[in-house]
């Protein structure tokens, strides 16, 4: 199995992708943007909690009453849950009143406000400043209790609040979650939008690779639905095409070799029936004769019936050929396998088997049938004629007549027996019909 992501697989991620990366990365911008309001809401809120307690602690802290400065410090620690420890001190830093616990080191006491966050501690520092209205007013009122005049640039004291951070910290933890939910959604409806998108491209392409393979393999009438196919119709289209002119290709090469291959079929039957046939006379040539003989003689002695073979002979041929020339003796050959032929029934085979010599063999006839035949073809070539030059040429031939015997082995045997009576034939003056002796005889 390939290790390679299928084109499905390819697909979904290139849409996927460039999603989920710009909602993760605009939702973490927008996290750590809000992450900063927040602290820097929180030491807002803390510096106006001092600065508020710094105001309210101005007087008190001139007129040296601890007692209100101290509830002054406690009402503010249980009005804030947040608020872990306030502290005040005077201008050398004495601590005058305090409540809750400080975790930490102090902020060094100087006049200007100072903000520190460690862990999951906010500490702010405050100093207490008089306006110098209240300055004035407080001098006035209090001059008869032999306090001295206010120093405008030193601080009078300073307010010192330490504030948990725990709802902060409680605070981006829900953040947090809130942001991974939506990353979480905006991944799933992404993989949603995406596989959707990616099987409106990967169904159609599916659906086209499995009608090119079925091509491939050689199922030419395999189609495409282009209607089927979206925005692939035209590929779809295209594919159908291909498939038709690929089969129409293919019908026409089949078509050219079933056509070259019967006419190659022909050209050898041709080729194969010339070369049993004799060329001058078209009559069976020695090979196919006997090939025939053989098959002829099988098939009466399957079904025991009679055959019998004539084996002919023109008379004084080479007279013919010496006075008249080879090609009257070609036309009396070629006149007399005609003559021949015409006494045959439709089984009975002819066949020019030597120069001048001519076999015919007759199935189903008997020795005496047989000659018959023979009889009937000597008188047909002793009555007939060919012209020389206008002169009449008679010919006659000599015919032996031999039926195949049960205990005969062989078609030689009879053509043997055959000759021989041809040869007495010639032998008592020719233009006769002999029959053979039996076998053995
Ligand atoms: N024109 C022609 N002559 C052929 C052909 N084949 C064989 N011959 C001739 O046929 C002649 C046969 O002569 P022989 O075998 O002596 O027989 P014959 O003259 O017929 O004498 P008998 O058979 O005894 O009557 C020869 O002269 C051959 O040259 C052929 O195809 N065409």
């Amino acid at each position: 199995m390939s290790s390679k992501p299928g084109i499905r697989a390819r697909l979904w991620l290139a849409a996927a992708l460039p999603t989920v990366l710009v909602v993760v990365a605009l939702l973490w911008v927008f996290l750590s943007r809000y992450a900063e309001d927040l602290t820097e809401a929180w030491q807002e809120r803390a510096r106006v909690a001092a600065t508020q307690l710094a105001g309210s602690a101005e007087f008190p802290l001139f007129a040296n009453d601890l007692e209100t400065l101290q509830r002054l410090v406690e009402a503010s620690h249980k009005g804030d849950s947040q608020l872990r420890a306030v502290k005040v001190f005077d201008r050398d830093g004495r601590l005058l009143v305090s409540a809750g616990t400080l975790q930490g080191g102090l902020l060094p006491l100087e006049a200007r406000v100072q903000l520190e966050i460690s862990g999951e501690r906010l500490t702010v520092l405050v100093p207490i400043e008089g306006s110098p209205a209240a300055r004035v007013d407080l001098f006035q009122e209090t001059t008869g209790l032999g306090l001295s005049q206010p120093d405008a640039t030193t601080p009078r004291g300073f307010v010192l609040m330490q504030f948990g951070l725990e709802s902060l910290e409680r605070r981006r933890s829900e953040l947090l979650a809130w942001a991974l939910a939506a990353t979480l959604g905006a991944m799933l409806l992404a993989t949603l939008l995406s596989t959707a998108i990616a099987s409106r491209v990967t169904r159609p392409i599916g659906q086209i690779s499995l009608v090119v393979q079925r091509i491939a393999s050689g199922s030419l009438d395999a189609r495409t639905n282009p209607q089927h196919c979206g925005a692939l119709s035209g590929l779809a289209q295209g594919v159908n095409e291909m498939a038709q002119q690929v089969a129409m290709t293919q019908q026409e090469l089949r078509q050219q070799v079933e056509l070259a291959t019967r006419e190659l079929r022909e050209q050898k039957d041709a080729a194969e029936r010339a070369a049993r046939l004799d060329a001058l006379t078209q009559v069976l040539g020695r090979r196919g004769f006997t090939e025939q003989a053989h098959t002829e003689i099988q098939r009466c002695m399957r079904y025991q019936h009679p055959l019998s073979l004539l084996m002919i002979d023109i008379d004084h041929f080479k007279t013919i050929n010496d006075t008249h020339g080879h090609a009257t003796g070609d036309a009396v050959l070629l006149h007399f396998a005609q003559l021949l032929a015409r006494e045959l029934r439709e089984n009975d085979m002819i066949g020019r088997i030597g120069g001048e010599e001519f076999a015919v063999l007759l199935p189903n006839s008997n020795a005496e049938q047989a000659a018959r035949v023979a009889e009937r073809m000597r008188e047909a070539v002793a009555n007939s004629q060919i012209h020389v030059r206008g002169q009449p040429l008679h010919f006659t031939a000599s015919f032996g007549v031999a039926e195949f015997q049960a205990q005969e082995l062989s078609l030689e045997s009879l053509m043997a027996r055959a000759d021989a009576a041809l040869y007495e034939a010639k032998r008592q003056g020719r233009n006769r019909v002999l029959l053979a002796t039996p076998p053995g005889a």
